[in-house]
């Protein structure tokens, strides 16, 4: 505990746009000998949960990571739930990006509201390379549509106008028997859109239970939530193995952010440039450009060049972490969380 005192520090790091109700994301970064980690559950996450996040940083911190197999990882831009005008200037921010990914579902929003937006980011996509032969849209709902929703959300995605193919849908119900339901329903509507587990996945008891129960195509691993590289890069070959079982194709896996800074970011794109692909493979673009969201983040941000992240640790600037340090009040609250946190791990 005392060596984890001795190098943290608290920031507070405004976004350029709301993402999942926050404004402002905070953060607790840590120095260990094997360099910088990153604490960052979510507010309001209990300390059981947050516990796997603490054991994410300490292992970025003090012990590092598995060798990369490749030195760049292709990233998805990341379009939160704002209106259409705006998909443009979000757009921006993701260089080269030809995969998209589009919030929906957003409480107190409509469907008309996810129809403008993807639309938008269609439009916007297919003029950035030109004819729209490699663009892909994926949608992420967070859970939030009913089966019933789902199926006529996705139906309106697919085969309305403006709109086209979805690469896959993320999280489109919240239970694994809604997901079920929801493929059978789309099968039989020839509506052709493959489901993601996210937290599915990482807010289960058995991880493995939503690709076992067939309702997953694709598997959205996130690195602070199962407690590290090391764990995510073990889980990610369970359930590859599982989905080999059941369909005789490895589950693809996608390594995605937790909204996590410059420092957190390095551990995703550790993961994502360790897991191994079968022959001919081709990686699906990781979530792990969500650095752009960032006004500000506590080192220069990584250079996304044509659609892709270089792999590799970075060092915090002393300079921003003082000039974005969190509030006195915020820091004690992190302090007093990581106490809690680690004497659970
Ligand atoms: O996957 C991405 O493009 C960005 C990451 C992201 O969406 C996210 C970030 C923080 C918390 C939850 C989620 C999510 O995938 O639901
Ligand atoms: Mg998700």
């Amino acid at each position: 505990m005392e060596e984890l005192l001795a190098g943290a520090a608290v920031v507070a790091l405004p976004l350029r746009v709301r993402f999942r109700g926050i404004e402002v994301r905070e953060a607790l970064l840590l120095r260990g000998p094997a360099g910088w980690g990153e604490f960052a559950p979510f507010a309001e996450y209990d300390d059981a949960t947050s516990a796997a996040w603490l054991a994410a940083g300490v292992e970025a911190a003090w012990a590092g990571w598995p060798e990369p197999l490749r030195q760049r990882v292709t990233v998805n831009a990341t379009v939160p739930a704002v209106p259409a005008e705006q998909v443009p200037e979000v757009l921006a921010r993701f260089p080269g990006c030809t995969t998209a990914k589009v919030k929906v579902a957003e409480r107190g929003q409509s469907l008309a509201d996810d129809l403008a937006r993807v639309a938008a980011v269609r439009e916007a996509l297919a003029a950035r390379t030109g004819d729209g032969a490699r663009v892909r849209v994926r949608v992420d709902a967070n859970g939030g549509w009913s089966v019933e929703d789902a199926a006529a959300a996705l139906t309106a995605l697919t085969a309305g106008r403006g709109q086209g193919p979805l690469q896959y849908a993320e999280q489109p119900c919240a239970s694994v028997a809604e997901l079920v339901a929801l493929r059978a329903r789309l099968a039989a509507a020839g509506v052709a859109v493959p489901i993601a587990a996210d937290e599915s996945i990482r807010r289960a008891s058995d991880p493995l239970a939503v690709v076992r129960a067939g309702a997953a195509d694709v598997a959205v691993l996130k690195v602070p939530p199962m407690g590290g590289v090391r764990a995510v890069l073990a889980l990610a070959e369970q359930l590859r193995a599982e989905g080999l079982r059941r369909t005789g194709t490895p589950v693809p896996v996608v390594l995605s952010s937790a909204l996590d800074t410059a420092v957190g970011l390095s551990a995703g794109l550790a993961a994502a440039a360790a897991l191994p692909l079968v022959s001919g493979e081709e990686q699906l673009a990781s979530g792990l450009g969500t650095g752009s969201l960032f006004a500000v983040d506590v080192a220069e941000p990584r250079e996304l060049a044509g659609g892709a992240l270089p792999v590799g640790p970075v060092e915090p600037d002393p300079e921003l972490l003082q000039r974005h340090a969190a509030p006195p009040e915020r820091r004690d609250w992190w302090l007093r969380r990581l106490r809690r946190c680690h004497a659970l791990l």
